[in-house]
This record gives C-alpha cells, structure tokens and sequence, in this order.
C-alpha cells in the first residue's frame, strides 16, 4: 500500500503532513516512511519464502544507521561495498554473519577488518584480491567463508549502459570461464573456505528474466565445480530488483519470485543456501526529498523552478538522466495526481524546467515537467528519491547536506541533522597560525 498520499489537499508520509515536517525541519529534507522500508522487506521475504533467503540489503542505497537497525531488526542481513559501510552495519547492530562484502577495489585495511569480524562471506571479485586476502587471514590466524562473484556476461533488461556490472569487460567478477582455476587455487589456501558464487547483472533490471539466465548458468558452473570436488554452499543472486520510479513500472516481488524460484529450488533442496542482495527496490520508493520553490524566473522560452535541492542533495536526473516524479505537496487547484508517470499532463498544469541552486548546468532535477502552476515558495516533493539520493549526497559548493526524518504512523524523527557551515570544514586542520 502506498504511504505517500494526498489528505484534504496535503501530501502526507502515513498520517505526518509532509507541510508540517518543512516547517519543523526545513527543506531539503529526506523523509522516509518506516512501513513502507518494513512491507517491502515482508513482501520480498513472503515471495521468495520457499528459498527462505538470507536478505542482505545493500548498504549503499540509503546507508542511515536508523534505516539499517530498522531492517537489520526485521531480519535483514547487509551487503557492504567499503569499510566504511561495514562500520556502519555493524554499528546499526547487523550480526557479523550476516553480513557480505563486494567490491572490486577492497585495501588490505578493509580485507582485515571483514577478517577480523568473521563477517558471512568476503566476495572476492578477482584472482589478485584472493591472493591479497588468503594473506590477511593466514596472517590473523582465521579462517574466512569466501564467494567468488561470478560475470556470467548477462544484460539486465532496461538496465542503463552505466550501471550495467553483468556483461563482458565489465570491471567486476571473474570471468564464468576462469572461475574454475580460481577455485583450483583456493583449494590450496585452507585458511580460505571458497563456498560461494555471487552474481550481480546491475541495477535496475525491470524483468525477472535476465536473473534466470544469469542463474542458470551460475547453476552449470555449481555443477562443474562440484564434479570438480568444490561443493557450493551458497548462491548470491545481487540485487538490481527495480522500484516504482513510475507507477507500476516495477515487477512485483511475487513477478520476480514466480520466474526465479524454480530455478533454484533443486540447489535449496539439496542443502544450498540463497542470498539476494536488493537496495533500490526496499528504499527508493519509501523515501521523497522535500524541497521549495526559491525562484520562479523565465529563460528565453522556458520557464525554470529553482528549488533548494540540487544535484548535491540527489544527483540521479544529473548523472543518468533519470526520472523522479514530483508533484506540489499542496497542488494549486486541488490538482491531485492519479498516477506517478512521466507524461502526466493534467488541464491547468504548467511546464517547467526545475533546477537546483549549484553551479552546473546539469543541476536540474526535470525538464520539461507538467506541473500545477506553482508559486515561489512552495514546496514539492520529489518521489522514488529514497534510493541513492542521500546516499549520493555531496557537499559541493561547499553547500549543506540535507537532514534526515523517519515517519512512523503519525510520529517523525529527526535521524540526521542537517549539516552546519562546522560540518564543511571540520576535517581540514588549522590555518597557520592558530585556530580557524
Ligand atoms: C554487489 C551489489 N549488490 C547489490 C546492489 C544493489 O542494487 P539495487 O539497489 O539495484 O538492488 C548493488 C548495486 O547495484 C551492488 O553493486
Ligand atoms: N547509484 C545508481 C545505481 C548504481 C548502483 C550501485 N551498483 C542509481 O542511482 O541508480
């Protein structure tokens, strides 16, 4: 069910009025809704129950502590791509077992800490890194659970070009054909408990087929490896499951179970165990950035909304050219959307290019938007954003990340505060002299 609705006039997050929380906290605000984060973790968990995953969200979509405990509590698990995100599941209290660590360029520092917290799988994404970490780990005296990420060279369907990680040449995983030797290898480091295939094809993929192909061969390979004597314990199909950036744009999790779970039950059946890794599908659409109109002002042609929030605060539209819908949270008119998709032009709406403050002319967050007539000052919301806007969030311009607030039933908290002028220069040390 969706959280984000229109109440006498009023875009609400659950029952908080979302005109109250910019008054409270100002703009830009990321607000999430906590049931929202909750049923999709419940839904996925509910389809794909026959496989009974271990759910391991990925760090980097929305990396609050807040947001982690809140799903590490539901049972999630944490797929961490630095030491910093391991840090941070681990503060949000994720049991180190259920945690996996991707990532094609982990440092010696990183490989120890995930050694030295015995965290669930280490996912080795090359033979140089294998090396690297049989190292670490003979050197702490362990022994550590590892998977190979596999590239089984699968295009994810409407994945864009750059956020594409599946394909051949791609810098991430160990080509389907070398991954053989490099279990070959392992088998000679005992420190190293080589179990483990992961595959990840990118991100979004709006079909659950190119998960069956990629699973399919990731299966022919379990296959060979275990004639080989390296049995699989565990399979690790990524993340990439897509999100309602438009109103049913996504499958559902029961569409993506329906196609995926027979293809793996007979590994389930014999003892093997699944890990999925999804972000953008458990936090995008629970999430919107709250932002105001500072200036209407014409540009040849064009009108331009300049609104609070830029590329620093969600770079999305800039970066891949992405869609996020956005709507006034109270519409001139009454004029309440009847679904979030990209040519939704209603009578009485205006178009509008609206643009951030930050000095790039790529700052826009849309162009050409049919929006209600909108006036300086008022607010909008920009929705899908709960997925790798905070996440991507920079201080560019020397400008202030927003705050944080998490809406549950008719409460709100604060679960970052906005950062102050202190924040932007309290790493850099003093100015010769003295104190700055
Ligand atoms: C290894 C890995 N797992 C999981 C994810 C999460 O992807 P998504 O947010 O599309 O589910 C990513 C990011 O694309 C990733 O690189
Ligand atoms: N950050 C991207 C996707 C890449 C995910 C990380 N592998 C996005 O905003 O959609």
């Amino acid at each position: 069910m969706d959280r984000f609705t229109y109440k006498n006039g009023s875009l609400h997050c659950e029952e908080v009025n979302l005109e109250d929380l910019a008054v409270e906290y100002g703009t830009p605000t990321y607000v999430y809704s906590r049931d929202t984060l909750a049923t999709h973790l419940a839904d996925l968990t509910a389809a794909f129950a026959d496989l009974d995953p271990l759910v391991c969200y990925a760090v980097k979509t929305c990396s609050n502590l807040h947001l982690l405990h809140e799903l590490g509590a539901g049972g999630a698990g944490a797929d961490v791509v630095s030491g910093g995100e391991l840090h941070r599941a681990l503060t949000a209290g994720i049991p180190a077992e259920r945690i996996v660590f991707a990532g094609v360029g982990k440092s010696r520092e990183e490989l120890e800490e995930a050694v030295a917290h015995n965290i669930g799988y280490v996912n080795v994404e090359s033979e140089s890194e294998l090396e690297l970490l049989a190292d670490v780990v003979r050197q702490a005296g362990r022994t550590q659970r590892v998977a190979i990420r596999v590239n089984p060279d699968v295009q994810g369907h409407g994945t864009p070009e750059k956020t594409t990680t599946g394909t051949r040449g791609s810098k991430f995983g160990v080509d389907l054909e070398r991954v053989a030797d490099v279990f070959a290898r392992a088998a000679q480091l005992p420190q190293l408990r080589l179990a483990g295939l992961h595959v990840h094809l990118g991100s979004p993929i709006y079909s659950p087929e190119p998960y069956v192909r990629a699973l399919t061969r990731v299966l022919e390979l379990e296959a060979r490896l275990r004639a080989a004597g390296h049995p699989i314990e565990v399979i690790n199909m990524g993340g990439g499951f897509a999100a309602d950036y438009e109103t049913g744009l996504a499958p559902g999790w029961k569409e993506y179970a329906a196609a995926i779970v027979p293809v793996l039950r007979p590994f389930v059946a014999a003892g093997g165990r699944v890990i999925m890794e999804p972000g953008r599908s458990i936090a995008a659409n629970a999430g919107v950035l709250l932002t105001r109109v500072r200036y209407l002002k014409s540009a040849g042609p064009r009108t331009v909304a300049i609104v609070d929030a830029g590329m620093n605060n969600l770079i999305r539209a800039a970066l891949y050219d992405a869609f996020h819908f956005m709507w006034p949270v109270r519409p001139a008119g009454g004029l309440v959307p009847p679904n979030r998709t990209e040519d939704l032009r209603l009578e009485d709406s205006q178009e509008y290019d609206v643009a951030g403050p930050i000095c790039e002319s790529s700052d826009y967050l849309a162009r050409a938007r049919s929006l209600p007539r909108l006036g300086e000052g008022d607010l909008l919301a920009v929705f899908g954003a709960g997925a790798y806007g905070m996440a991507m969030a920079s201080q560019y311009n020397s400008s202030l990340r927003p705050a944080e607030v998490l809406v549950e039933g008719d409460g709100s908290r604060l679960i970052r505060r906005r950062d102050t002028y202190h924040d932007l220069v309290a790493a850099e040390l003093d100015l010769p002299g003295g104190k700055f």
